[in-house]
């Protein structure tokens, strides 16, 4: 091993400092992989992760480990899957987001298109276990079915919920093999506990890469780009479905919703596996998307419906990913260093002022990543990868009942409804969704899911009624078989060949587990993982380590998934041409990039959309909060020079 290892790290190993034990063995053949300089990166990011203190440093350093953290994650943690075909285009003459992904990657007309290979952050799974070690459903009954709702406290409400499928939708679904394979919780001793004790589903179509590293992918239905594509299509099929053709608007009913077709399936973007919040966020954004199509024909009125839905197209995506990324995810990591990190990200470390004033004049770190001069990649070219899927398996956010508020009645001084009905999950799911919502109306539903409280990502609370789901084809239609979701997504992650928790952590550099009180200090939860694993911390499955992580402060999500999204929360801004070098007037006009620059939150579409709503039934600081809580309290103390949160 050491001899491997790089001459400045001889050095340091000589001095004592990179020796064993201080560093941890089993991440001492990552290191002996490193350049020099990032080996030494390493070695701070380390002695920080020994510590066990990043995210209680000073904003400033927690900022700064962040940013190194990135910086080894882009060395080490993108691997490319499949071949590219190096073909160029004119990019003046596709100077906007096309139906299905193509002509964005500045030397390659198809990365990142439909159809295209996931990534990878890390090898496959190198686990001697078998895809039924233990079996999936002991798994999903014994540690992930939901005892009773735990939920997320304030911070975090159903649009929350719904605003993050409402973005897997726009960025992956894996495409699926017609062969189908069948498991059986018979002959366990939990089957009686089980909603199904038997159930089919289509396996992950694995597809030859023709490379060597590694042979076997899986491709990507939806375009991984942030293209909006949930709302405008993954391809030219898809996308005149949903428009009008008219002024570059989208369809819409007269009641703001989405329009169905003649099997009551929405007309929409991505119509799979939806559900009332989901469809009522593909309906706001439809409303902002026509919204930018009356702005820009009052201020362009020499343009014509194809230019007018281009320019619209590009505006709504970028403020989609502008609410995703200082608003969404702020609310998701509350703590003042992910604020700073985050708005560094879009605004860099300048700030918006700074930014509306000179423009893009700094680079990444001072100025953001939107708006750079060229796209970066890392040379690797864009996709999404397996383990982001994985680690945004969130599915116990969702609740058994939807709680319905009375928004006719005059509010209390907490600006909170009466509670009108508890309506069961299953109802508001699918064409019976649709109908429901359609009875509901638009702004009934957005204030109620403003006012609950969404799941928490933790142990035993993966939803009862997913363990017996209809899920849906690729049309939305409903399927045959019902699934138990809690169990399949057990069996996807080793099917897919995704590392288990303890090589996961390994492989993105982390301190791996070597014991049960290394994860969490609840002994209930040490106690069930024993009993089901032994004392075998590599048997360990992803998604049981992802919910059982004792959480950071103010995270709604475990630190191990973070790392995942540190890494590609920024490179789907800084691979993007239409966030990078096409971010200007020429590509979004004038006009739409000043409405991409005003618009800093969901709050703000809302209230463009809604102007008495957030007055009326909103008292908190952002719209993904319970919406009666108190507002984030003012801090004066400049952010930067914040103590830890
Ligand atoms: C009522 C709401 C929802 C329903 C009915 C639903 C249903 C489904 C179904 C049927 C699948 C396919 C499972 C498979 O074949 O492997 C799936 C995949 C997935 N869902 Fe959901 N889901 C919902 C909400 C959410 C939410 C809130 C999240 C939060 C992050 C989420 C994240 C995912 C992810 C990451 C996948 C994997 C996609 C892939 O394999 O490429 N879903 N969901």
């Amino acid at each position: 091993m050491q001899e491997s290892l790089p001459f400045f790290l001889h050095i340091m190993a000589f001095s004592g400092l990179f020796s064993s034990p201080f560093i941890h063995p089993q991440l001492q053949h990552l290191v002996a992989k490193m350049t020099l300089l990032d080996s030494f990166l390493f070695y701070v990011v380390h002695f920080v992760d020994k510590l066990g203190i990043w995210h209680r440093l000073p904003v400033i350093l927690g900022v700064a480990y962040l940013g190194i953290r990135r910086h080894l994650h882009q060395r080490y943690n993108l691997l490319h899957v499949g071949g590219t075909n190096g073909r160029t285009y004119d990019a003046d003459e596709f100077a906007y987001r096309t139906a299905d992904g193509t002509c964005n990657h500045p030397s390659d007309d198809t990365v990142g298109s439909q159809g295209t290979f996931f990534g990878r952050n890390m090898p496959p799974s190198t686990s001697q276990y078998g895809l039924l070690e233990p079996h999936p459903t002991v798994v999903a009954t014994k540690l992930l079915a939901r005892k009773e709702f735990i939920d997320n406290g304030d911070q975090f409400n159903m649009i929350a919920c719904s605003w993050i499928q409402f973005m897997i939708h726009d960025w992956i679904d894996h495409l699926e093999d017609t062969e189908q394979v069948e498991i059986s919780a018979l002959d366990q001793e939990i089957s009686s506990e089980c909603p199904l004790n038997s159930f089919k589903f289509f396996k992950t179509k694995k597809v030859p890469t023709g490379s060597p590293h590694p042979k076997i992918g899986s491709l990507n239905t939806r375009t991984p780009w942030w293209d909006g594509s949930v709302i405008y299509g993954n391809n030219n099929e898809g996308m005149k479905r949903v428009r009008t053709f008219k002024d570059g608007k989208l369809k819409i009913s007269e009641d703001g919703l989405l329009q169905h077709d003649e099997k009551g399936i929405p007309i929409s973007g991505d119509v799979r596996n939806c559900w009332a919040g989901f469809s009522l966020l593909q309906a706001l954004f439809v409303k902002e998307h026509n919204a930018i199509c009356d702005m820009l024909k009052v201020h362009y009125p020499d343009l014509v419906d194809e230019q007018l839905y281009r320019h619209a197209r590009l505006v709504t995506s970028a403020v989609i990913a502008k609410i995703h990324t200082i608003d969404w995810t702020v609310e998701l990591l509350k703590t003042d260093t992910l604020l700073a990190g985050m708005r560094i990200n879009w605004y860099g470390l300048l700030g918006k002022k700074f930014k509306d004033l000179f423009g893009h004049i700094l680079g990444p770190i001072l100025s953001g990543l939107v708006g750079l001069k060229k796209p970066r990649d890392h040379g690797v070219p864009y996709s999404m990868t397996e383990e982001f899927v994985s680690v945004y398996r969130m599915h116990s956010l969702l609740p058994e009942n939807f709680v319905l508020r009375d928004i006719t009645s005059s509010t209390s001084e907490d600006k909170c409804p009466p509670v009108l009905e508890e309506v069961p999950m299953r109802k508001l799911v699918g064409s019976e969704g649709e109908r429901s919502l359609s009875r509901i109306g638009m702004e009934q539903m957005l204030v109620s899911m403003g006012h609950q409280a969404c799941g928490a990502v933790t142990l035993w609370n993966y939803p009862s009624w997913m363990r017996n789901l209809v899920a849906h084809d690729i049309n939305g239609e409903d399927r045959l078989d019902p699934v138990d979701m809690a169990t399949m997504e057990i069996y996807r992650d080793r099917e897919r060949g995704v590392a288990r928790y303890n090589e996961f952590r390994r492989n993105l550099l982390l301190i791996p587990i070597s014991k049960w009180e290394d994860l969490t200090d609840d002994d209930d939860v040490v106690d069930a993982l024993r009993e089901l694993y032994g004392d075998d911390m590599e048997k360990l499955d992803l998604l049981v380590g992802l919910h059982a992580e004792k959480k950071i402060r103010g995270f709604a999500i475990s630190e191990t998934a973070f790392f995942i999204f540190l890494l590609i929360a920024s490179r789907r801004l800084e691979a993007d041409r239409f966030f990078t070098t096409n971010f200007n007037c020429k590509t979004y006009t004038e006009k739409g990039l000043d409405w991409v620059n005003k618009t800093e939150t969901l709050k703000d579409v809302i209230d463009r959309h809604f102007p008495e709503m957030t007055r009326k039934f909103m008292r908190c600081s952002s719209a993904f909060s319970v919406w009666d809580s108190m507002p984030t309290p003012a801090n004066y103390i400049p952010l930067y020079l914040r103590s830890a949160s």
